[in-house]
C-alpha cells in the first residue's frame, strides 16, 4: 500500500478526515473536512511521523532542521524528526528539531527559540494546513530573522483550492513567493483519486464539483 492511500487510510479511521457538508473559515461548504488533531494516541502519530516522514525522504530535499510553527507544528518537527532517522538511518541522525514560542520568554534561557539555533542552517517548515499561508508566512519572517535559511515546507493535506481574492491555492502561492517547494502528504486530489471506491455517487459528485469550483486548473 502506498504511503499516502495508508495516511489516508488512518485519517479515514480516526476520523481527521470526514465527508458531509462543513463550513470553512473561508465561508465555503467543503463537502470534505480534515482536522489533524484526530490524531491523538500513540499509534496514530506513530503512523502520522512516518507519513511525513516518507513524503520528506522521497522529495530528497536535504536540510539541518525541521522548524514547527507554534502550537500545532511543535509535536509535529518533534516525532517527525525522530521518525526520519528511524526509517532513513544515519542521513539523519544529525537533523535537529526547533520551534518558536508565541510569547517571548524573559527569564531562564530566555528567548523565543526552543531547540536548535536557526543561524546559518538550512531549514524545513512542518505544519498540519495551510489556509492562507499567514502561519507560514510568520514562520518564514522567524527563521529570517534568525538569519537561517529556508529551505522548503510540509504540511499535511494540500486542499489545492484558490484563497480568497485570490486566483491561486495557498501552497502554489507559498511556493512562488519564496520560490521554494511546498511538499503535503496527499492533496485533494490524491483524496479523489486514492478515495473514490469508498465515496458514495453523491459524495464524489460533491467533491469533484467543489474541485470543479475552487481549484485552479494548473494545480490538477
Ligand atoms: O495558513 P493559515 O491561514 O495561517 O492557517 C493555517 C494555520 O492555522 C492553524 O494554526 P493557528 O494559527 O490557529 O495556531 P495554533 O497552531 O496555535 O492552533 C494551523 O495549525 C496552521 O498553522
Amino acid at each position: 500500500m502506498s504511503y499516502k492511500l495508508k495516511f489516508l487510510k488512518d485519517a479515514l479511521d480516526v476520523e481527521a478526515l470526514k465527508f458531509g457538508t462543513f463550513t470553512l473559515k473561508s465561508g465555503r461548504m467543503s463537502p470534505y473536512f480534515f482536522n489533524m488533531g484526530q490524531f491523538s494516541t500513540a499509534a496514530a502519530l506513530s503512523n502520522v511521523a512516518t507519513a511525513y516522514a516518507q513524503t520528506i525522504i522521497e522529495s530528497g530535499l536535504e536540510f539541518d532542521i525541521l522548524f514547527g510553527p507554534a502550537y500545532k507544528g511543535i509535536p509535529l518537527a518533534a516525532i517527525t524528526v525522530v521518525k526520519l532517522y528511524e526509517l532513513g538511518g544515519e542521513k539523519y541522525a544529525n537533523v535537529g528539531y526547533s520551534f518558536n514560542r508565541k510569547e517571548k520568554k524573559d527569564h531562564g534561557e530566555g528567548g523565543s527559540i526552543v531547540g536548535c539555533p536557526l543561524k546559518n542552517k538550512r531549514i524545513m517548515i512542518i505544519d498540519d494546513v495551510m489556509t492562507a499561508g499567514t502561519a507560514i508566512n510568520e514562520a518564514f519572517d522567524i527563521i529570517k530573522g534568525e538569519n537561517g535559511q529556508a529551505i522548503g515546507c510540509i504540511i499535511a493535506l494540500d486542499r489545492q483550492e484558490v484563497v480568497k481574492d485570490s486566483n491561486q491555492s495557498a501552497t502554489a502561492a507559498v511556493s512562488q513567493r519564496y520560490n521554494l517547494p511546498v511538499l503535503s502528504i496527499v492533496s485533494l486530489d490524491d483524496i479523489i483519486e486514492n478515495l473514490r471506491d469508498q465515496l458514495t455517487e453523491e459524495q464524489l459528485d460533491m467533491i469533484l464539483e467543489y474541485r470543479r469550483q475552487y481549484v485552479p486548473a494548473t494545480a490538477k
